[in-house]
């Protein structure tokens, strides 16, 4: 009897339903859990479990003596999954028991194991409000951007570097029903070819020399209930666009070297600087997979369109530095901001970032001059210089010598000329500029 209590309190302490029944389809053990998702009376112990579930799974089990993991069943308006298995001792099939749970309870727990997982990056932090700017160009970006992001619909974002796509694929998530859910963000640039497809779809154990132990969920697993942030998705090559597209399609993924399918439900905003169309014309970016994420398109301006807020956006960026660092600025001299204004930000809002940032670095006061900028007035002619007098012709010689000097390094190349790398293999390509 004290047995019999005590396993009976092991069984209702699981968060499982638990069902036994012997040999002969009568119920031997029950937990409570069981009882409320089956919505069955307590007293079924000792009843055949035919009287309450006229066809009952369980008689298939005790015939058959094989196990059914993973079925999926509607009882009560609710979905549940039910694990099936013989109970056999000394080989015999001496009873039958099923293990149950809500599906909704299942996608919590998984929501939590995804979002554990990776260790930052999973939650969108901007909010559309947060933009900075009262320029028409970004009130209206701003606008389009929470009708987009109502909707459920694939957006594609376009704009130079540094214009805020992130910030407004963030933005659009946070607005949508899928707020609560992951936002995973992943730069295509970023990775060669099958070091994205490995971090997009996942890979099982041992599907490649150096695979993690038990396997990794995919990027679209782990986004699964939320969004999905393709950023530079034009830098994506064909064979991975081909799997995009399935995935889109189908809304399942398979691991890379695995059997197993998974459901996945993810809103995916894509963004890019380039022409895709101009990619399509040449054969880099497939048409069809254009035209699946070029449901909605949201253009950013370049900072250079909207000078009027770049005031309000430098603002903001010393409150935050204020707020890192412990600093305090009580004041911006005009002539710094004429200096912006000068400027044509080709790095946008990530470059006025930069340049602020060393300024409040520089600056011994509480106040931005001039003086703190002496780095930047240097950038601004240089820049000048190269695109008033220089056509594109010239950068394509400054980009030889300069890969020159570096003996052909890109990464330290991109550095001196004030470009980021995807930037500086676009204008490779474009000038058709042969590597030393
Ligand atoms: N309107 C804005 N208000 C405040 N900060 C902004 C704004 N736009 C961009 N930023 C800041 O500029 C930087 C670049 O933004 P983000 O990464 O979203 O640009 P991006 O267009 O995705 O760039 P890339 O194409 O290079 O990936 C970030 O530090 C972001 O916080």
């Amino acid at each position: 009897m004290k047995d019999h209590t005590l396993i009976q309190a092991i069984l209702d302490a699981s968060h499982d339903g638990i069902i036994a029944v012997d040999q002969n389809s009568t119920v031997i053990w029950v937990n409570k859990n069981a009882l409320e998702i089956l919505g069955l009376p307590p007293h079924i112990v000792g009843e055949k479990i035919t009287r309450y579930i006229p066809h009952s799974d369980m008689l298939r089990i005790l015939a058959t003596g094989k196990r059914e993991i993973g079925d999926i069943a509607t009882v009560l308006n609710r979905q549940i999954i039910i694990n099936r298995l013989p109970i056999s001792i000394d080989g015999d099939i001496v009873g039958a028991v099923s293990t149950f749970k809500e599906i909704t309870d299942i996608q919590k727990m998984e929501l939590r194991i995804r979002k554990q997982s990776m260790e930052s990056g999973l939650e969108a932090k901007y909010r559309l409000e947060d933009i900075v700017g009262q320029s028409s160009a970004i009130r209206e970006a701003r606008e389009l951007a929470e009708t987009f992001g109502m909707t459920d619909a694939t957006v594609l974002i376009l704009g130079e570097t540094g214009t805020g796509k992130e910030l407004f694929a963030q933005g659009m998530h946070l607005c949508s029903q899928r707020a609560t859910g992951p936002f995973v963000a992943v730069n295509c640039a970023a990775l060669p070819g099958n070091l994205l497809e490995s971090e997009l779809f996942g890979y099982e154990d041992g599907a490649f020399t150096g695979a993690r132990k038990g396997g990794k969920p995919g990027l679209f697993e782990l986004a699964h209930g939320g969004t999905l942030f393709l950023d530079e998705i034009g830098e994506m090559s064909l064979p991975i666009q081909a799997l995009l597209l399935r995935v889109l399609q189908e809304k399942k993924v398979r691991r890379i070297g695995g059997e197993r399918i998974f459901p996945v439900d993810v809103r995916i905003i894509a963004a890019t600087n380039r022409d895709l169309e101009e990619l399509i014309g040449r054969m880099e970016f497939r048409s069809d997979l254009y035209y699946r994420l070029n449901v909605l398109t949201l253009e950013l301006p370049a900072l250079r369109q909207r000078p009027d807020d770049i005031p309000a956006l430098v603002w903001s960026m010393i409150r935050e530095i204020e707020e890192r660092d412990d600093r305090c600025i009580v004041e911006v001299s005009e002539q710094v901001f004429e200096l912006f204004a000068k400027h044509d930000w080709p790095g946008n809002v990530r470059e006025l970032r930069n340049v602020v940032e060393r300024m409040v670095l520089l600056c011994k006061g509480g106040r931005l001059d001039l003086s703190d900028a002496a780095f930047f007035a240097k950038k601004v002619q240089r820049g000048r210089k190269v695109q008033d007098i220089q056509p594109a012709i010239d950068e394509a010689d400054l980009i030889r010598r300069v890969l020159q000097e570096t003996k052909g390094n890109r990464a330290e190349a991109a550095k001196i000329l004030g470009m980021d790398r995807t930037t500086l293999w676009r204008k490779l390509k474009k000038y058709g500029v042969m590597l030393p």
